[in-house]
């Protein structure tokens, strides 16, 4: 795991290295400089582009300790509102050691690589005119290119695009990691990100804001399993869903419970004919709705896939949030508790744990706003569901978060592949498998989304992703990853 910082914290820290004397942006540029000096010749060009802030002031010194390196090197730099002195230093440098200017791009070059140094974390509204222009051209180059701290147009907290945001291939951040690189927009603009904390210490770095899951968490350890296991150990969880024309929903979240370790798993689909047993995983129970609503019956409930909104699906949330069995709310559960205020209460009041885990659509029903909304920030949207429904969350989307509000992750796993009918069923069903045996919500919900998004991966490194890959096989992918992962403790 990594620690993530939004712009406020970031500046702080800033401040504080400044005044303890440490020379941040020399290094930033010497540390861009060397990183593009590693991944070129002194044969072809390099383009930098300097931006009117810091951001243009670590592109000045890059460009002027590229020249010292004997690189050829255009430098576009366009205003020049808050140089610093270095910026200032670097930048007369860099025309002492024969670096050429350009005032705008040429209409033909045959650059290696550009550095794009236009805006960093101080990007505070969208771009326009000849900035978006700029952005727009250097991404039709077919040209390499290496963004300082994080591409400009990207929104450093959010992921969002302002305007246009350049499509980077590296990206070098400094000090700490931004969230707005892993969420929404992020991965796709970023490239491989690297991370220079420009000498500052974790002890400079405290007081992150959202921590990265970039690697097994290692709440694994306690699903290990001890020879004399038996199935009771490992939990029951029962899945409430299945309205006329939604049975397989149910079904998948069941099987995937399964997959994930639950000791036994019952489904109950309330559309009238719903098959009683599952040919392709016949290890599954039916029963009853009644039956799984009983107190104290099972380790974890899924209420929501394809429940529908009939009364009867009403009542089931309501009794199942009047238990104290530990839930995992998705797709209609949601719907209804955005649309039944007396629902929705009866989930605040609730002591034992329960994970809601909408995509962005239910979590704009949740908070009353739209879908835009909820993206333009996800982090704040993430947060401000768990504080109204008191609640675990997991806000699903590229760079699901996942906060029970003292805890926040952004989960760095995951694939267009996933972008596929059931995988929230899928999701649901694994994150109770993994309440059923023990772990705590926020460490279920942390868990389940890191490896739901893994076996998204190993399906694009395997072939059946990004496209067609099936919410059935998410599950498949997600168990063989637990187990080799807990073979290897
Ligand atoms: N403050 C520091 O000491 C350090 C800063 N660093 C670099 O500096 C960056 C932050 O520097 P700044 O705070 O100067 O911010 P930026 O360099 O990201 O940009 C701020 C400038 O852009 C302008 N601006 C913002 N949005 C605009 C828009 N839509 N259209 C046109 N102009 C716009 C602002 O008016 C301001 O002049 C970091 O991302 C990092 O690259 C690093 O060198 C580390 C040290
Ligand atoms: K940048």
């Amino acid at each position: 795991m990594q620690p993530l910082f939004l712009r406020t914290t970031l500046r702080a820290i800033e401040t504080r290295a400044l005044a303890a004397g440490l020379p941040l942006m020399e290094r930033a540029g010497l540390a861009i400089a060397q990183f593009t000096h590693e991944r070129t010749d002194l044969e072809r060009r390099i383009l930098v582009l300097a931006g009117p802030g810091h951001n243009g002031g670590d592109a000045l010194v890059a460009a002027a300790e590229l020249t010292e390196l004997n690189h050829a090197v255009d430098l576009l730099c366009w205003g020049a509102e808050t140089r610093s002195d270095t910026a200032r230093v670097a930048y007369e440098q860099f025309l002492a050691n024969g670096g050429r200017l350009l005032t705008a791009l040429p209409r033909y070059a045959n650059w290696q690589m550009a550095i794009d140094g236009l805006f960093g974390i101080g990007l505070n509204r969208p771009l326009q005119g000849d900035w978006l222009s700029l952005i727009e051209r250097i991404n039709t180059c077919d040209l390499p290119v290496l963004a300082i701290d994080l591409p400009s147009g990207l929104c450093s907290d959010t992921g969002q695009i302002l305007g246009a945001a350049i499509q980077a291939n590296w990206t070098l951040s400094f000090i700490g990691l931004k969230p707005g690189l892993f969420t929404l927009q992020g991965r796709d603009h970023a490239g491989e990100i690297y991370l220079d904390t420009l000498g500052l210490t974790s002890e400079n770095l405290a007081g992150a804001n959202a921590q990265l899951v970039n690697q097994m968490p290692a709440t694994i350890a306690r699903l290990r399993r001890p020879r004399h296991a038996h199935k009771g150990m490992f939990g029951d969880v029962g899945v409430i869903g299945g309205g006329l024309g939604m049975v397989g929903a149910p079904l998948l979240a069941g099987r995937a419970a399964l997959l994930l370790g639950a000791g036994r798993v019952w489904v109950s689909a309330l559309a009238a004919g719903a098959p009683a047993y599952d040919p392709l995983m016949p290890e599954l129970m039916f029963a009853p709705v009644d039956q799984l609503l009983e107190p104290d019956n099972l380790a974890a409930l899924v209420l929501g896939p394809g429940l529908g909104t009939e009364d009867v699906a009403v009542e089931a949330l309501r009794q199942a949030l009047a238990g104290a069995v530990p839930l995992v709310l998705d797709a209609d559960a949601l719907n209804l508790l955005a649309a039944h205020k007396p629902l929705a209460r009866q989930l605040t009041k609730r002591r034992a744990p329960a994970i809601l885990t909408p995509h962005p659509l239910e979590a704009a029903r949740l908070l009353g706003c739209d879908t835009a909304t909820i993206q333009a920030d996800r982090l704040q949207a993430t947060a401000e569901l768990v504080k109204r429904y008191k609640a675990c969350v997991v806000l699903k989307g590229a760079g699901s978060i996942v906060s029970d509000g003292k805890q926040t992750y952004l989960n760095a796993s995951g694939s267009p592949a996933l972008s596929s009918p059931g995988q929230g069923d899928v999701l649901a069903g694994m994150i109770a498998a993994l309440l059923a045996q023990g772990l705590s919500a926020i460490e279920a919900a942390q868990l389940g989304v890191y490896l739901h998004g893994r076996a998204g991966d190993v399906a694009e490194q395997t072939g059946t992703g990004p496209i067609g890959h099936t919410a059935s096989e998410t599950a498949q992918f997600a168990r063989r990853l637990l187990n080799q992962a807990v073979l290897a403790l």
